[in-house]
């Protein structure tokens, strides 16, 4: 295994020092160290998503777990969780060890499954949770993602049946009844467009609920892409009660507003919906008060032809791992602490991966982290993409930061800002 020697690297944005990287760990100086010039790079912990979409098995037309883990590997990610909805979905001990498998077989990041909450993700019956984190998948995340786990009682079940293992439930919060033929997010822009509305409170009638089912079960609830101002006032009601619940927020929840509905291009078709200014705002302060622990891309790759048709047959989703941390920079600037913390440390805790979102002070810390040259700015170019889909948001957006390198366990997957196999 080789030895690196990160010279002049700038630990998140603290003066310029020198970084070894030696037998899968931050090490004490090594002689014939492999040297990087990292003037003027930041390096951080590697980024851990806690909800990606990798499409295998079943729609690897639209992304694999090797693709979409070259896309994370770019992106600055050591570690992505593997949403459930593929197909067949992900909730039996069979389907969650192939995706592990065929993660491990890529070899670019650490994937970790998640499995569905309940068989089919049809809201009806309890998966066989268990049996999924007792496999070699080790699964703690549970999530029916793409449909809400709907019913109180069989959310109540699964709340307390992950507790014997410290497992979570993340909840993609989403009252069915009141998002029923729903296009985007309800509101004025809506109302001018003739599409039908996704109100606000179809997402924080559900959080409100869950928040008080974790409470009363005293077990982990995690929330999927908190959309809404009125979504981060229920959270934090929660967490000042200490309620055992954490949530996430999307790149593009941070960025774009529903106005981009304007021009009926499903490309800014997604679901939750992009919503109103001032729920980016309240998203934006909610992420620096800690309220939302972390940042997820939600990266939702789709094959051409379920996107590049009318907006109301499109499939929601928008690609993100290799975007997120450009458009958190631009967002934030560069506040290196706050984005070590929500797109490594805290998902890293979250999702229980030892290893991950590790202090790079510290010789014997796994070698798990990336560098950005935050200097360059660059053109979102979609053809440039490791995804095999194309829909992302940002095509000729200028944003700031450049994934230099990625390093996981020490080995290269990243090098000169291209992926290393
Ligand atoms: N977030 C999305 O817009 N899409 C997700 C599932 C979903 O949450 O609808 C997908 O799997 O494509």
């Amino acid at each position: 295994m080789m030895a690196y020697l990160l010279k002049g690297v700038s630990i998140l944005g603290a003066a310029p020092t020198d970084l070894y990287i030696n037998d899968g760990v931050i090490s004490a100086p090594v002689p014939d160290a492999e040297v990087i010039d990292a003037a003027g790079l930041v390096a951080l912990p590697g980024l851990v998503d806690v909800h990606t979409h990798l499409r295998e098995p079943g729609r690897e037309d639209a992304e694999t777990v090797e693709t979409g883990s070259r896309a994370a590997a770019l992106g600055g990610y050591t570690a992505v969780c593997a949403m459930a909805n593929t197909s067949p979905v992900a909730d039996t001990a069979g389907v969650v060890e192939q995706v592990w498998r065929l993660g491990r077989e890529a070899g670019l990041v650490d994937v970790q499954p998640i499995g569905a909450v309940t068989v089919g993700l049809a809201g009806k019956q309890m998966a066989e949770l268990g049996a999924m984190a007792s496999s070699a998948a080790d699964v703690r995340i549970f999530s029916d993602d793409g449909f809400c786990v709907a019913d109180p009682k069989l959310m109540r079940r699964a709340l307390e049946y992950v507790k014997a293992f410290d497992g979570v439930i993340a909840q993609h919060a989403e009252e069915p009844r009141l998002t029923e033929g729903a296009q985007m997010h309800e509101g004025e822009v809506s109302t001018r467009l003739g599409l039908t509305g996704w109100p606000a409170v179809a997402e924080e009638a559900i959080i409100a609920r869950d928040v008080l089912l974790a409470e009363h079960v005293g077990s982990r609830l995690h929330v999927c892409h908190v959309s809404t101002a009125g979504s981060v006032e229920v959270l934090r009601q929660a967490k000042a009660r200490g309620v055992r619940v954490t949530a996430e927020v999307t790149p593009h929840h941070l960025l774009l507003t529903d106005e981009r509905a304007e021009g009926y291009d499903p490309v800014f078709k997604v679901n939750p919906p992009l919503r109103t200014r001032s729920d980016v705002e309240a998203l934006r302060q909610a992420l620096l008060d800690g309220v939302i622990d972390v940042v997820a891309t939600d990266h939702a790759p789709h094959a051409v032809q379920d996107k590049e048709c009318e907006w109301s047959y499109a499939r929601p989703g928008m690609l993100g791992l290799e975007t997120a941390l450009p458009i958190v920079l631009s967002v934030f600037g560069p506040k290196w602490d706050l984005i070590a913390d929500r797109m490594s440390i805290a998902p890293a805790r979250i999702a229980g991966l030892d290893g991950h979102g590790g202090d790079l002070t510290k010789a014997g810390t796994p070698a798990n982290l990336t560098l950005v040259d935050p200097s360059v700015q660059r053109v979102v170019d979609p053809a440039e993409l490791a995804s095999i889909s194309r829909n992302t948001p940002y095509a000729g957006m200028t944003l700031p930061g450049r994934i230099v390198a990625t390093f996981l366990r020490g080995e290269a997957t990243v090098l000169d800002g291209k992926a290393v196999k």
